[in-house]
Order: C-alpha cells, then sequence, then structure tokens
C-alpha cells in the first residue's frame, strides 16, 4: 500500500493486514479475496461488502470490538481513524502524564471514534450526532461492547456543534470528522464527493467542511477553555487556510496542523486552543518525508526494448529529459572506467503533469502518420510514454525533484525518480 509510510508510527496498519492469516481464520473474508499467481491473497477494496467486512474484522481482532456497520452507511476505515486518534494522544503526550483521565467529545458520530477511543485508550467520550439511525447504531455498538461507562451518544441539533454538551462541563479535546462536501456539489463532477458510499447527511452538509468547522470555531471562541484542545479533520487540504485565517482572527493561542495519509488516501487535522499553558504540536510526515525524500525514493525500473545499445537507451532518456524541460547537468566520472554518463537533474517547474495525455494525443497522431508512411518505430513511443507515466506519477503533486543520474551500459539511475533498466549490450559506439 503506498503511503504507509506516512502513517502514524505507532499506527499498526503501518504494516498491512496479513490477507492470508484473515482468510484462513475468517471464511467469510474469502468471498472477496482470491490467490493470485505469486500465491498472495489479493483483496477486493473496491467491494463494499467485502470492505464493510475487512473492517468487522479488524475492528474485532485488533482491538475486540464488536461492531455492526449499517448497509449503506460511511465504512470507517479504520487506519484513518487511527492516525487520527494517535495524533490527539500525542498532544496529550505533551501537555499530560499518562495517569490524567481524558475526556472528549466527538462531533458527528458513527461512535467508531469513542469506540476506539474508549477501548484503546481508556478515554471517556460523548458522541453527537444529527442524524436518528446514526444514534441508533451508535448506542447498539456501545452497548454490544459494554462500554457505557464511557461512552455517551447525544442526539443535537444540525445547527450546533459544541455548545450544546460543553456550555457547563470541562472537556480535554474535541474532534471531528465532518461533511466534507456542499451540497452545491451535490450531482456535480466532484470524483471525491461521486465516489465516497455513505448517506448524504454523512457527505454533505450547508456550505460544506469549511463552513462547517468555521460554525464549530465560532463556538469555540464563546466556549474557550471548556475545551482545552479543539480538533477536527478536514479532507480537503484547501480547507486548511480558509480554517487557520478563522483562527487566528478569534485569537487562538496556538494552532497545530497533521497530515493523515493511509493507503492512496489522506486527510488533514487542525488543533487549535485557548490555554496558554497547552502545548500543540504538528504532525506533518509527508513534509518529513520530503526532506527526506531523496535518501528514502525506491527506484521504480522499467524495461526498454533489446535492441536498444546504451548510447541509443541514453540519447532516448535524454531528449525525453530536454522534452520535459528538466536541466541535465552531467557530471561524468573520469575515474571511474564503468561510468559512461552521470548527470544531476532540477527541475524547476512542473512540465509532467498531463504529459501521458499529451502522449497520448501525440501517439494517436504519430501512429496515423505511421499508418501512411509505413513506418516501424512504435515500440520505442511505448516505452517514452512508460517513463512519463511513472514521471507523472512520482512526481504529481507538483513536486520538484532532484535527481542523480547514472549510466554505465547497464543502467540509468534516476535515483527517488525512476530507475531505468538498460541491457547490457554493447553498441559499436561504446
Ligand atoms: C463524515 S460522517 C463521520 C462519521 C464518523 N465520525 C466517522 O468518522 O466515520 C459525519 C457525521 O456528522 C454528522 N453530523 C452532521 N452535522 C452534524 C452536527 N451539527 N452535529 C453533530 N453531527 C453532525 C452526520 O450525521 C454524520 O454522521
Amino acid at each position: 500500500m503506498p503511503n504507509n509510510q506516512f502513517m502514524h508510527p505507532r499506527n499498526i496498519y503501518r504494516t498491512p493486514p496479513a490477507f492470508k492469516e484473515l482468510s484462513i481464520k475468517y471464511p467469510e473474508f474469502n468471498k472477496y479475496a482470491s490467490t493470485g499467481l505469486n500465491g498472495k491473497i489479493v483483496f477486493d477494496f473496491k467491494n463494499q461488502e467485502g470492505l464493510r467486512l475487512l473492517t468487522t474484522i479488524l475492528l474485532k481482532k485488533d482491538f475486540g470490538l464488536d461492531v455492526d456497520l449499517p448497509v449503506g452507511r460511511l465504512i470507517p476505515t479504520i487506519p484513518l481513524r487511527l492516525n487520527y486518534l494517535l495524533w490527539i494522544e500525542d498532544l496529550f503526550n505533551l501537555n499530560y502524564d499518562n495517569t490524567k483521565k481524558i475526556k472528549g467529545i466527538d462531533i458527528g458520530s458513527s461512535c467508531i471514534y469513542p469506540l476506539l477511543a474508549a477501548k484503546q485508550f481508556q478515554w471517556s467520550m460523548v458522541g453527537t450526532d444529527i442524524n436518528k439511525e446514526a444514534i441508533k447504531n451508535a448506542i447498539k455498538n456501545v452497548e454490544k461492547n459494554n462500554l457505557q461507562n464511557l461512552i455517551q451518544v447525544l442526539e443535537v441539533s444540525e445547527w450546533e456543534r459544541l455548545l450544546p454538551v460543553a456550555v457547563d462541563e470541562h472537556y480535554d479535546f474535541c474532534m471531528c470528522n465532518p461533511p466534507f462536501h456542499s451540497y452545491s456539489n451535490l450531482n456535480s463532477s466532484d470524483d471525491e464527493a461521486n465516489n465516497s458510499i455513505g448517506i448524504t447527511s454523512e457527505m454533505y452538509t450547508i456550505g460544506g467542511e469549511v463552513d462547517f468547522v468555521k460554525k464549530m470555531i465560532k463556538e469555540s471562541e464563546i466556549l474557550q477553555n471548556s475545551i482545552s484542545i479543539y480538533t477536527t479533520m478536514v479532507g480537503y487540504k484547501a480547507s486548511l487556510d480558509p480554517l487557520k485565517n478563522e483562527l487566528k482572527a478569534i485569537g487562538a493561542c496556538s494552532v497545530a496542523e497533521a497530515g493523515f495519509y493511509q493507503g492512496r488516501n489522506a486527510r488533514w487535522g487542525i488543533a487549535w486552543t485557548f490555554q496558554s499553558d497547552i502545548k500543540l504540536k504538528d504532525f506533518l510526515p509527508n513534509k518529513e518525508f520530503q526532506k527526506e525524500k531523496l535518501k528514502l525514493r525506491p527506484p521504480v525500473s522499467f524495461k526498454i526494448p533489446e535492441t536498444y545499445d546504451s548510447i541509443t537507451a541514453l540519447t532516448k532518456l535524454s531528449e525525453l529529459l530536454v522534452s520535459l524541460k528538466l536541466s541535465t547537468a552531467i557530471l561524468k566520472s573520469k575515474s571511474d572506467e564503468n561510468v559512461l554518463y552521470q548527470a544531476d537533474i532540477q527541475a524547476y517547474e512542473n512540465t509532467w503533469t498531463h504529459q501521458r495525455r499529451k502522449r497520448r494525443m501525440e501517439k494517436r497522431l504519430a501512429d496515423s502518420k505511421r499508418q501512411k508512411t509505413n513506418d516501424n518505430c512504435l515500440h520505442v513511443e511505448s516505452d517514452e510514454e512508460k517513463v512519463d507515466q511513472h514521471l507523472e506519477t512520482t512526481v504529481n503533486a507538483k513536486r520538484l525533484f532532484s535527481a542523480t543520474l547514472f549510466f554505465n551500459s547497464l543502467r540509468i539511475d534516476l535515483y527517488n525518480a525512476i530507475w531505468y533498466n538498460i541491457p547490457l549490450i554493447k553498441g559499436k559506439n561504446e
């Protein structure tokens, strides 16, 4: 699973679940799994029924929680829930010793956060929701797990976030996984909204998550120290800036942010406090990784046509780098006879986004020309396309990169960006 190295260091799902073990222990799991040619169990993550089953199995196996996840409702991905909870735990570790009894509020609760928080950390939680069905399911799951002593479930009105719960009582924290999307996106082309599974009130709210959290911020301004640490998750990174501006405007003492990465999915967190004695800390594993990325990113290899000698391969690759406007500084080491070519590559602008589409268009054009001229170099283009695809996926977040390219008649290593395998065929120029 990509992105797992960005999970919270204490997240048990940094090591993906052992599907083989699950398939033996839970025979019903096999309905959604198959054995690949390499003997590995492949799970169908796109199947909602399968995903629901996997989530219930993991909750049982890893947390001793017996949870009913109703059909048609949001299926809570546990690695994400843990990433968020573990960041909150980090914030407590910064401020309190581990004997402190923690009391928190979860706004918008199918009860997954309170269940995990109570079971894993023994925090006592109040879970609120506006949806009667969600409340009913939450209560059922709390009772099923005998956690009534730690979890209370409350129905609240759509217009409120924290006030009804925290007005007369102090809480150590609050958390929230708000409906991300705005009703104006209902039936729109927003992929994120369209791909989410759940009922409308789980996913949509007036003004989207920014307005939802702004209301929470407004209430926090009234409540001040009634809650020591306010936190929320957001589904869009772009929501962080308007929320941080809002927090600045109301004079929050300190603000921190977090990145929750799991599988191919990312979410963000924001925390604030009005207490000057409370310390907050960012959790931005991706940013840390950006600093370290040149050391960490594993190379990816691509085969190039067997008919290429190393000079041809190098020429093709150089053409590609030039077309991507990458600056290439040749660093050929004279001392090492095996090194034919060594270069330092820098990107100053994002020229690779949509390269695949551009290539496809160019290929189509070239194909139609080729039909006329009966040219036979189709193979070469498709390999270049592969390199493009890789560059596109590797550096897709408009991330500029620097890479070192070595060429020694065996392979070209674009360290941290690409690993280009060159077969050992000596050309007549070598
Ligand atoms: C994205 S779901 C999150 C559910 C659960 N916390 C999770 O992480 O799986 C958002 C939830 O917020 C609830 N909700 C919407 N407006 C609310 C409000 N004003 N107060 C409390 N809950 C609300 C919805 O009914 C829904 O259950």
